[in-house]
């Protein structure tokens, strides 16, 4: 990259005034730090006019394609700190650690002021070129920093608010930086804190994702002081080879264990830091790969509760032994791809939710329904190295809260009245081994919330009426509509239990916004029409298709398609044959929302009248209405509306 020139200072009036302001209580030592290095190391001078360097399109390509997989991670990564912040004029930026921005997303609203201050993909904001800022100045320090408005060296950076966070390679080496900068900084110092923690949280996920996939090869041995935290953003990750030698640790590890030094753990046998030899790693990552082992470091005798990772291939004692035999000639599962779509955003939640996932991460899927979050979490398990075993989904907002208990946790003989007399083995125990879905999360009653977190930190669970505790080795993904953060703030939602559930939350995207609806139209058809004809669709149908709203998402999509289908004479799909909703489009959804009281009445009425066709059954009223036995029971919450008993 650019080599320092060895000036020594700039004169201008400017830089009289930085340097006066070096050393007061008002600034910020790692600021103060960073304007020396300009003034003096860099010799660069703040009042001059911008000259952003921009990589060209080859060099920008090499770079990227250095960072591999890598960039996936970190996109999708991105994606999830974008929505948290969205709203707010920001920029999310990953830079490599020569400081050269590699991707970009920007709010849309402000993409102009983001070029005019020199975000382009391949841009250069070094601190020796650009002075102080969120990218090159994490990369001089080597930790996270916020330089806000003036605080930035040139005077042309001084609207923008930067937070930068550093992503480590396996040494400890600054990888990349992951930064959130917004344009024209309205936002106080105290709203950028809450940026600063959001964006080191998600450099942090990423660079344990990257330590998890270059030690795809050893043994990972995964720790924390709290039992909780094991599998998730702050877990201690040591790597192992075949003779028990640390190989890597991450810095995570070395605050668990006090360590500051990396050379006192790399190349040290596993054996001198924790009282066990390489022989119990592989025991314990054969046997029990889920299950959490207390166990105490040597120096200070503090316990940590641990789980083991066998390499990649390796085939675990316990899947080996209860795995079905795999029969020749059965065809080889197709591809986790084909059954969420091409939209990127899906693919790059697919990529990022298989590394995970496959590597036990929980998973929390947020998005509005019919938006397939269903469907997704399938995809992931039938991609995962435990897809022969069960994918159990349970829907707490179906189930009756009173139900709720017995059908998760299961019960034994003779354990309430009219008790099964086999009794029920439960959702929880069926799920052991393989996927447990847990959909609508948000409605589960707090009391079962309590002890849901119990049997996910305890690996075993005690069925009603039982005494006995039995093992239970679970992956799970959550699924919900709600913002679960704010029901967390609302004391509506245990905050360790959404901790534990939220390895990660990937956000699918609404219909509207895929780009993939040709696509889901032509599956979502062949699939509707199984062994007959599948019509064809007219251009003028295809196109009120692709422009509507689509508020019931893919899951409405298929309904219209399956009564088109049906409807449909001449082997052609036309405009005429698919609802006045979708016809009429903009013009009926205005009329919606001027109408919206008598409208709300209407459907209450409506709902009733169906709910009463169908005695009250919630899965035949939700199928005649074409909507989701969820979406019915949302409906009948807020509608108020009174279920008989
Ligand atoms: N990629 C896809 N290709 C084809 N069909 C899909 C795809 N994704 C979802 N679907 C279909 O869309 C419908 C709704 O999907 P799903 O039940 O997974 O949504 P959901 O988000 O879980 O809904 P809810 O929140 O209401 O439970 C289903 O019929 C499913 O088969």
């Amino acid at each position: 990259m650019s080599s320092i020139p060895s000036t020594t200072a700039t004169s201008s009036r400017t830089a009289s005034l930085l340097r006066a302001r070096i050393g007061t209580t008002k600034v910020l030592p790692y600021v103060a730090k960073s304007w020396e290095r300009c003034l003096h190391r860099y010799g660069i001078e703040p009042d001059a006019d911008r000259d952003t360097a921009v990589l060209g399109a080859e060099s920008l390509r090499e770079r990227q394609q250095r960072f591999g997989s890598l960039l996936d991670v970190a996109r999708a990564e991105m994606e999830n700190l974008y929505e948290q912040i969205t709203g707010s004029g920001y920029a999310v930026i990953l830079s490599d650690a020569d400081a050269v921005v590699l991707s970009a997303i920007t709010d849309p609203n402000v993409k102009r002021e983001f070029r005019q201050a020199g975000l382009w993909l391949g841009a250069i904001w070094s601190e020796d070129r650009e002075g102080t800022n969120g990218l090159g100045t994490c990369i001089a320090e080597g930790g996270p920093v916020m330089v806000y408005r003036d605080e930035h060296f040139r005077r042309y950076n001084a609207t923008l608010a930067c937070s930068g966070a550093p992503i480590h390679d396996v040494d400890g080496s600054v990888l990349a930086v992951l930064d959130a900068s917004s344009a024209h900084a309205v936002d106080a110092r105290p709203v950028q804190r809450h940026t600063m923690a959001l964006v080191s949280m998600s450099a942090n996920l990423i660079a344990r994702c990257h330590f998890l996939d270059s030690f795809n090869d050893a043994w990972v041995l995964r720790f924390h002081s709290r039992a909780e935290f094991v599998g998730l953003l702050h877990e201690a990750l040591l790597a192992v080879d075949e003779e028990g030698i640390v190989v890597a640790a991450n810095e995570s590890a070395m605050v668990q264990l006090g360590i500051s030094s990396r050379a006192r753990l790399v190349g040290q046998p596993v054996s001198s830091i924790f009282p066990f030899e390489i022989e119990t790693l592989r025991q314990r990552a054969s046997e029990a790969p889920g299950t959490l082992w207390p166990i105490r470091d040597i120096a200070y005798g503090r316990r940590f509760f641990a789980v083991a990772r066998a390499p990649a291939g390796h085939v675990p004692r316990s899947v080996a032994v209860a795995a079905t035999p795999s029969q020749p000639d059965a065809p080889s599962p197709p591809p986790a791809r084909r059954h969420v779509g091409s939209d990127p955003r899906m693919q790059r939640n697919l990529n990022c939710g298989r590394q995970l996932f496959g590597r036990r991460v929980p998973l929390l899927l947020q998005g509005a329904t019919g938006t397939g979050k269903e469907a997704f979490a399938k995809a992931l398990h039938r991609a995962s190295a435990w897809a022969e075993r069960p994918f159990v989904a349970v829907n707490c907002a179906a189930i009756p809260e009173s139900l709720i208990e017995s059908e998760l946790f299961g019960y034994t003989r003779g354990a309430f009245t009219d008790a099964a007399r086999e009794g029920h083995v439960g959702k929880i125990r069926q799920a052991s081994g393989g996927t447990l879905f847990l959909d609508e999360i948000g409605d589960m009653p707090l009391a079962l919330q309590t002890r849901l977190l119990r049997v996910l930190e305890e690996h075993e669970i005690v069925p009603l009426g039982g005494s006995k505790a039995i093992p239970v080795d679970l992956h799970v993904i959550s699924a919900t509509y709600h913002d679960l953060l704010h029901m967390v703030q609302d004391g509506r939602f245990r905050e360790d239990l959404y901790y534990r559930l939220n390895g990660i939350t990937l956000h699918l995207p609404p219909l509207s916004e895929r780009t993939d609806k040709r696509e889901l139209i032509d599956t979502l058809l062949r699939e509707e029409c199984g062994d007959e004809a599948v019509p064809d669709i007219d251009p003028a149908a295809m196109d009120l298709l692709l422009g509507y709203a689509w508020p019931g998402n893919i899951r409405q999509l298929r309904n219209t398609l399956r009564t088109a289908a049906a409807l449909c004479q001449d082997q052609t799909i036309t405009a005429d044959l698919l609802p006045p909703e979708i016809v009429e489009g903009e013009h009926a959804a205005q009329a919606a929302q001027e109408t919206a009281t008598p409208l709300r009445d209407a459907e209450r009425d409506a709902l009733i009248r169906e709910l009463e066709r169908m005695h009250w059954n919630i899965s035949r009223t939700a199928e005649t209405l074409g909507i989701s036995r969820n979406t019915l029971y949302r409906k009948i919450r807020k509608h108020e509306i009174v279920l008989p008993d």
